[in-house]
């Protein structure tokens, strides 16, 4: 595993919210993307070397509007950047880990994701990510 690669925040309404992050980071959002699969409309920020992922849903059965009726808006994921996701898969399932999808999936901004569930990494759902080249 090697850097983070983005940190995602679930919002309730990503147009407001692209326009406080805008005003927060002093620059727009470099790309909006639908990812169908997921449920979610997504916007991307970067500040500096840092990239923060907003995420809004687009059904009721999106994770993100479950978590935002649990726990309201905030931190959602924090994702990090992997060299080879089938083998960090394996490796993270070696250790116990519970993956929630063996199979990587498109995810946003030209990645391959998979997730590793909350409740074995105290709480904190997270990504891994691999670019598509
Ligand atoms: C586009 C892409 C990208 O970057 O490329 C994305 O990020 S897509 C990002 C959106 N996609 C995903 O998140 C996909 C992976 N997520 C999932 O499969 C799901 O959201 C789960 C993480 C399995 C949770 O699902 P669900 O809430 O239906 O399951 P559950 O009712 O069994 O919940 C289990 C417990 O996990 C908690 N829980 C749910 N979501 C959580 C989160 N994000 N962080 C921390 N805890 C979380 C619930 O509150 C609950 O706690 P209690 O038991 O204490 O009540
Ligand atoms: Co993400």
């Amino acid at each position: 595993m090697k850097k983070i690669e983005h940190i995602g925040i679930a919002v309730k309404n990503l147009e407001e919210s692209n326009l406080l992050f805008q005003k927060l980071f002093g620059a727009p959002a470099y790309k909006q993307e639908e990812v169908t699969s997921e449920g979610v409309k997504t916007s991307f920020f970067m500040n500096g070397p840092n990239k923060i992922e907003l995420l809004e849903a687009t059904n009721p059965e999106s994770p993100i509007a479950k978590f935002i009726e649990k726990k309201g808006e905030g931190i959602h994921h924090i994702a990090f950047d992997v060299e080879d996701i089938l083998s960090e898969i394996e490796r993270l399932k070696s250790e116990g880990f519970i993956i929630l999808n063996d199979t990587p999936k498109k995810g946003a901004d030209n990645k391959l994701v998979a997730f590793l569930h909350p409740k074995g990494t105290n709480g904190v759902l997270i990504e891994l990510c691999q670019e598509i080249k």
